[in-house]
């Protein structure tokens, strides 16, 4: 917000300062409050607010540095969202990656998505000398999805089973680098695992190579495979996945197609592993197929409020999605398959809203806390 109300001001004028920032506050609030009723920003010409010499949102700036890659910055900054931002008081500006982050600025909202351990100290390390701006998200929380096995581990210590269904994870097994691949059949086989498996990629580093995965109809082909590794039980879901698409407090969910189910005959008749590609990428939306009810019905909706506000807090991330899928054959019986950080929103219905009205109520919560501290 308020530029001026970002920079701490020197100690002796601090009592001062607190009472005029009182009543900007009281009356941003107020305004902002006006123009939710409104459903958007006014336009700053309505009379009664002109009277009332309120300073309004609408005149104040948000402003949301973004550190993003060029491809994630295509699809997420489309201009019907840039333009429905600008219209909110919304700025997108990029963080120049030349220059040292401190000296940019100043931001109300960080958003970022890149990787490497270098950038990971710079934004942890902004964060820490820099309360007053959101940073989404903390690295560290970014960093635990960064890893298969790790990503999956608050789904099991949820325990969701009795809330309009039940959410699990397949069984699955990791396979860590110093393993000899010739190992795996043996692991695979003490631990009873039962085929087929899907091998991902242990660490999920936004690199092509994360997202090369295989479906391994005998446990004797895997030592083809090179750890690290998680095998995961492969799950009949009759082909169809739920994208569960979080936004802060906001859920929506997408229909796509999955891989098929495989019958028992066909794992008796198929060995080897077999590489697939992102079968369920967004060209492969399902939200207007005819589909078999059974398998196309989505989740309960208590059960995904329940899901997303514990993983929220759980993860300590505002946006993420999660690939979810029904067990074939069953009303409600799901697993969590996939949890992404910062996914592609671009492809989620009505973002450009979900978005904008999520940013302004950062900024209006971090001025209520503001209030009353
Ligand atoms: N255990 C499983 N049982 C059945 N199908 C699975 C399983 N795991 C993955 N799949 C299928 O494989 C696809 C890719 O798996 P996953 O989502 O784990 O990979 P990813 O590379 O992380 O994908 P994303 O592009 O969503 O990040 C899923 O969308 C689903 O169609
Ligand atoms: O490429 P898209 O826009 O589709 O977004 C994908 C995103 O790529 P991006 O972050 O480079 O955009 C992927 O991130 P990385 O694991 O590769 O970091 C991953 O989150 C996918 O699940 C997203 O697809 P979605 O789940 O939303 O369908
Ligand atoms: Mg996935
Ligand atoms: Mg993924």
């Amino acid at each position: 917000m308020s530029h001026a109300m970002q920079q701490n001001p020197p100690a002796p004028k601090l009592k001062r300062r607190r009472g005029k920032d009182l009543i900007f506050l009281i009356k941003g609030l107020l305004g902002f409050a006006r123009m939710r009723l409104n459903g958007e920003i006014s336009s700053g010409e309505d009379e009664e607010e002109k009277e009332a010499g309120t300073t309004m949102f609408s005149a104040q700036k948000v402003v949301v540095g973004y550190a993003l890659t060029s491809k994630k910055k295509r699809s997420f900054l489309q201009p019907s969202f840039t333009a429905l931002a600008r219209n909110k008081g919304i700025y997108f500006v990029a963080v120049d990656l030349n220059k040292p982050l401190p000296e940019q600025g100043p931001f109300d909202i960080i958003l970022h998505k890149l990787s490497g351990e270098e950038w990971h100290e710079i934004i942890e390390d902004y964060r820490q000398k820099h309360p007053e701006v959101t940073v989404l998200d903390p690295p560290d929380a970014i960093q635990h999805l960064h890893n298969r096995q790790s990503m999956l581990q608050d789904v099991v210590d949820l325990n969701l089973s009795d809330c309009h269904g039940k959410v699990g994870i397949p069984r699955q097994l990791v396979i860590t680098e110093e393993k000899d691949p010739s190992s795996i059949p043996y692991e695979v086989a003490k631990a009873g695992m039962k085929l087929p498996l899907v091998a991902k990629p242990l660490v999920v580093d936004s690199t092509a190579k994360s997202h090369e995965l295989f479906l391994a109809y005998d446990e004797f082909s895997l030592s083809e495979l090179e750890p690290p590794l998680v095998l995961q039980e492969f799950v009949n879901h009759g082909g169809l996945l739920f994208k569960i698409y979080i936004v802060g407090e906001t859920i929506k969910v997408v229909r796509r197609f999955s891989l098929p189910n495989i019958s028992k005959r066909e794992l008796s008749k198929v060995a080897g592993v077999f590489r697939f590609p992102r079968v369920s990428c967004a060209a492969a939306s399902a939200d207007d197929a005819d589909l078999d009810p059974n398998i196309a019905e989505h989740p309960p909706r208590p059960l995904l409020e329940r899901l997303a506000k514990e993983l929220r807090h759980r993860l300590g991330l505002h946006l993420f999605n999660i690939d979810m899928i029904r067990e074939y054959g069953t009303k409600d019986v799901f697993y969590v398959i996939d949890i992404n950080y910062f996914p592609g929103y671009g492809k989620m219905p009505d973002y450009e809203h979900v978005f904008t009205d999520f940013l302004l109520s950062l900024v209006q919560s971090k001025y209520k806390k503001k209030l009353t501290t």
